[in-house]
């Protein structure tokens, strides 16, 4: 007898199975499943058997699980490997992961990211006095595609450092364009496929390899000086466990994977939080006011430390990424027979599950009105979901992480795989956000309060485009 399986989602087809209406809009799929068959169901993605658990117990049960049971790299290398380059993140041992996960996550020191405040905001503003979009008093401006260009300049400023930021200028853009045509939902299946994307991938990532080896080498040799704590220094000085260095090669994939991670997870956020604000002007007033009260009204230059001071912008990008998480679905293999936590269903080995954070980021039970985008619901007073001191806690090798047991709010995933950019996505996020308040006005044209759809047909969720609004310089 068969053990006792999940329910299956009703389709017609056996391979395409339900990968239409789940590619074309997960979380619509999700919640409608979650209402026909509880928390815990199984579907086919292009001829892929897929159990999703989701709620807390879900979220819990899959970013929770244990090595022995779930495995990331099996189901991301096909991916992310031809991307990224060898050796590094899933093209590795998960021991090696969690070693480079300790790497970057002390790169991010408190020295390194004030540091980055003055980066990004010096980028930024350069950015809106060079760019044709805000030339004169007023204008109309299309914002992802505007902020994707501001985010990997930010980003490769502070992040990865001058030299590739200098690179951004030409060359650079073409490399990540192809190397990013390879980081499609496609190559979860077909990554091998000589198709002309793959190829144009392969050539950028052994391109961008050598550029970063070779900037790696000038450093070794003292041809280039140290101006500013990037994370290329950082990684020069690790050292694995066993008391070897990085290789160049790895410490260029390291940077290939954050240069990636960062540029989708930041573009795509930075691009809601102005798209929510221009439905909201009465907003971006409050968060203007918030910096004049906070940090006096001739608006000195931003630090570091100002951030804490300014808890509507946070709480901004906060609720942003409530409603949208860039990654709506978390895929894990399970390698031997599973009992599904808070159900008596057994998964056998071989199958992906599924997490969704954002399902339970948008439920009624846990967030009142849950489809409003309101950021006073995180207000002081009304917050229940903070990661508090009484979350369990847990190390794997790379630092203390609340294992996120009973939060509904998880926009960084949880446990072993959880994100280690949250600090440095903030300090961007609310940085370029800050810039963009003191200088523009910022609504939606004709002053509707509607809000673009979403496209989910890449790797990150992102705002459909164009999504144009108006800004007008304050005086
Ligand atoms: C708004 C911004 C971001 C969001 C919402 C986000 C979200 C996530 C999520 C959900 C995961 C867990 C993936 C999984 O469990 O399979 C994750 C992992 C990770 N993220 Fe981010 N991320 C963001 C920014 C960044 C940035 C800026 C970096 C690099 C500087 C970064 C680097 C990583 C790394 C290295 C992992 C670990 C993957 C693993 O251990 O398997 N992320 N992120
Ligand atoms: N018809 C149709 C049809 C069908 C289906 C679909 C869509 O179906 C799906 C299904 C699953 C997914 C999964 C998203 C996913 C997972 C992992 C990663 C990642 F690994 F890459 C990342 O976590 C990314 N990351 C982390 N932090 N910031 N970024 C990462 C980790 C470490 C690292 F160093 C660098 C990284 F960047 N990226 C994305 C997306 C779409 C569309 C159309």
């Amino acid at each position: 007898k068969k053990p006792n399986e999940p329910p299956l989602v009703f389709h017609w087809f056996p391979l395409v199975g339900n990968t239409v209406t789940y590619g074309m809009d997960p979380f619509k799929f999700f919640f409608e499943n979650q209402a026909k068959y509880g928390n815990v169901f199984t579907f086919v993605l292009l001829g892929r058997k897929m159990t999703v658990c989701l709620d807390t117990t879900g979220n819990n049960f899959i970013l929770n699980g244990k090595i022995k049971d779930v495995n990331a790299e099996e189901i991301y290398n096909p991916l992310t490997g031809p991307v990224f380059g060898k050796d590094v993140v899933y093209d590795c041992p998960n021991s090696k992961l969690m070693e480079q996960k300790k790497f970057v996550k002390f790169g991010l020191t408190q020295e390194a990211l004030r540091s980055y405040v003055d980066l990004i905001t010096a980028e930024t503003e350069d950015f809106i006095k060079g760019h044709k979009a805000f030339k004169g008093e007023k204008g109309i401006f299309d914002i992802p595609e505007v902020l994707s260009q501001l985010t990997i300049y930010t980003a490769s400023r502070a992040l990865q450092g001058q030299e590739v930021r200098n690179m951004f200028n030409d060359k650079f853009a073409a490399l990540f364009h192809d190397l990013d045509m390879g980081f499609s939902p496609i190559n979860f299946q077909l990554n091998w496929f000589p198709l002309p994307h793959n190829r144009a991938r392969d050539n950028a990532r052994e391109t961008m390899i050598k550029l970063y080896s070779d900037i790696v080498r000038k450093r070794r040799s003292g041809e280039t000086k140290k101006e500013s704590p990037d994370m290329i220094w950082h990684l020069m000085d690790c050292k694995y466990k066993d008391g070897t260095q990085i290789p160049d090669h790895e410490i260029a994939g390291i940077m290939i994977a954050l240069l990636m991670a960062g540029q989708h997870s930041s573009a795509s956020t930075i691009s809601w939080v102005l798209l929510r604000l221009a439905s909201r002007p009465e907003l971006v007033e409050e968060l203007y006011a918030e910096q004049q009260q906070a940090l006096g009204d001739h608006l000195p230059t931003l630090s570091h430390d100002d951030l804490p001071k300014l808890p509507l912008h946070a709480q901004v990008v906060k609720e942003t990424l409530r409603l949208h998480a860039p990654i709506h679905s978390i895929m894990r293999k399970v390698k031997q027979p599973l009992v599904v936590d808070g159900t008596n269903y057994v998964v056998p080995a071989g199958r992906t599950l599924m997490s969704s954070p954002g399902v339970s980021a948008q439920m009624g039970s846990y967030f009142p009105n849950p489809s409003v985008w309101d950021p006073h619901r995180w207000d002081a007073e009304n917050t229940k979901f903070e990661e508090t001191e009484d979350d369990e806690k847990i190390d794997y090798g790379w630092g203390v992480v609340s294992k996120g047991t009973n939060s509904p709010y998880l926009p960084f995933g949880a446990g072993r795989h959880r994100c280690i950019g949250e600090q440095f996505a903030y300090v961007q996020l609310q940085t370029i956000l800050v810039a963009f308040v003191r200088e523009f006005k910022i609504r939606n044209v004709g002053g509707s309060r509607d809000i673009v759809g979403t496209d989910y047909a890449s790797l990150f969720s992102k705002p459909l485009t164009p999504g144009t609004a108006e800004w007008e310089r304050r005086s």
